[in-house]
């Protein structure tokens, strides 16, 4: 197939070598000019993966209106901060050519200030006479280690019951295995709320804590991530899959993730700004962390993980009162808590 990915980083990036061993025509749009050189000219995009070739078919545009006539899919590959407007810019685009396409995002975020999930809001910009189906493409994936061709399995859902057939067969090859989950909710979820118990987890790390702290951090992390997701809809079962405990492992546990990596930085006395600035690619937990505590605030969600990491983040609390804000809290039950996310899952699925 046609395939345009939009977004020149390095996940997007990573995708299209992926697309392109599976056979498709890849063109990547980047707003960078000199790296829609790099990739075309040197086939490589030293700024995002180091020491990874990628194949002279892949090719790149600055030009979004030459990426939207091509891809029959088109793969949105970039912040979630900049999904509403390049989503609008591409419904224009599709209007003008009078063409209809497969949307799949990889973005793994909440939208501040709305608190949407991103096929929420892509759902809200694209006019469906022209998008057949929104999905989404979420799981344990580093983009470093995708284009190393390491074996790696994620997670495709979709609005309706057809697009995450489709980008099954797209996206799988011998190294990469994609399965269909009927779940948007919990798969978006999942991969949003993960770069929360990450930033956390990276913050533990930094202080020096144990593997204690770290595993009752994630573990905790993953319960209250179902906790809010099953009370938007979502499938608790779904939290144990790839795009749940699977993405929580690899991002929670990782010198590959940003988010994992942005709070040892915090942790080691850098401010946020110069964190995020030191990353030099996207840190989604730090919105994140702030859509979801206010979500969680809206919707009457006890997120203890979150709210004292939105107060790390953004309200300077120390290392030493977030941790007493969590250890001290009052006695709860474990089988009580698993017991009222199994019946929210009863009560959804009626
Ligand atoms: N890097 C990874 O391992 C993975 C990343 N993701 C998700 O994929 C999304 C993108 O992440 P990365 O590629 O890693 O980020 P990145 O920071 O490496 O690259 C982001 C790209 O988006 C482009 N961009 C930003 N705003 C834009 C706009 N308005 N118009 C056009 N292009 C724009 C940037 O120029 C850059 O090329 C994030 O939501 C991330 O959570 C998901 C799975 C794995
Ligand atoms: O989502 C990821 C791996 O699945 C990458 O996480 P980071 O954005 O923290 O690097």
């Amino acid at each position: 197939m046609n395939i345009s990915v939009i977004g020149t980083g390095s996940f997007g990036t990573s995708l299209s070598m992926v697309l392109n061993d599976n056979n498709n025509r890849v063109m990547m749009y980047g707003r960078n000019q000199d790296t829609v050189l790099e990739i075309n000219q040197s086939h490589t995009n030293s700024q995002y993966l180091k020491n990874i070739d990628l194949a002279s078919d892949i090719k790149a545009t600055s030009s979004l209106k030459e990426a939207v006539s091509h891809g029959e899919v088109l793969v949105l590959a970039v912040p979630v901060n900049a999904m509403r407007s390049v989503a609008a810019e591409i419904n224009q685009l599709l209007k003008d050519l009078s063409k209809e396409v497969l949307i799949v995002h990889v973005a793994k975020g909440l939208e501040l200030n709305t608190y949407k999930r991103v096929s929420e809001v892509l759902e809200e910009v694209f006019d469906p006479e022209y998008v057949s189906d929104i999905c989404v493409l979420s799981g344990p994936s580093h983009a470093e280690e995708v284009a190393e061709k390491q074996p790696t399995t994620v997670s495709t859902a979709s609005i309706h019951s057809k697009g995450a057939e489709i980008i099954q067969d797209v996206f799988m090859t011998d190294y990469f295995r994609v399965y269909v989950n009927n779940d948007m909710v919990g798969v978006e979820i999942g991969g949003a709320l993960k770069n929360i118990v990450a930033l956390a987890v990276g913050a533990l790390s930094g202080y020096g804590f144990g593997d204690n702290p770290k595993a009752a951090v994630i573990t905790r992390g993953l319960h209250e991530i179902a906790r809010l997701g099953t009370k938007l809809g979502a499938n608790p079962l779904t939290f144990l899959g790839l795009a749940g405990m699977g993405d929580l492992i690899v991002t929670a546990t990782s010198q590959h993730s940003r988010n994992y990596r942005c709070g040892q930085m915090l942790a080691g006395g850098l401010s946020l700004e110069e964190a995020t600035e030191k990353m030099g690619m996207v840190v989604e937990g730090v919105n994140t962390t702030r859509a979801t505590y206010e979500l969680a605030e809206k919707y009457d969600v006890d997120m203890p993980i979150t709210k004292v990491l939105y107060g790390y983040l953004f309200n300077d609390i120390s290392e030493d009162e977030a941790f007493s804000a969590l250890m001290k809290r009052e006695k709860t039950s474990e089988s009580e808590g698993l017991k009222q996310l199994l019946e929210s899952q009863i009560k959804n699925s009626k």
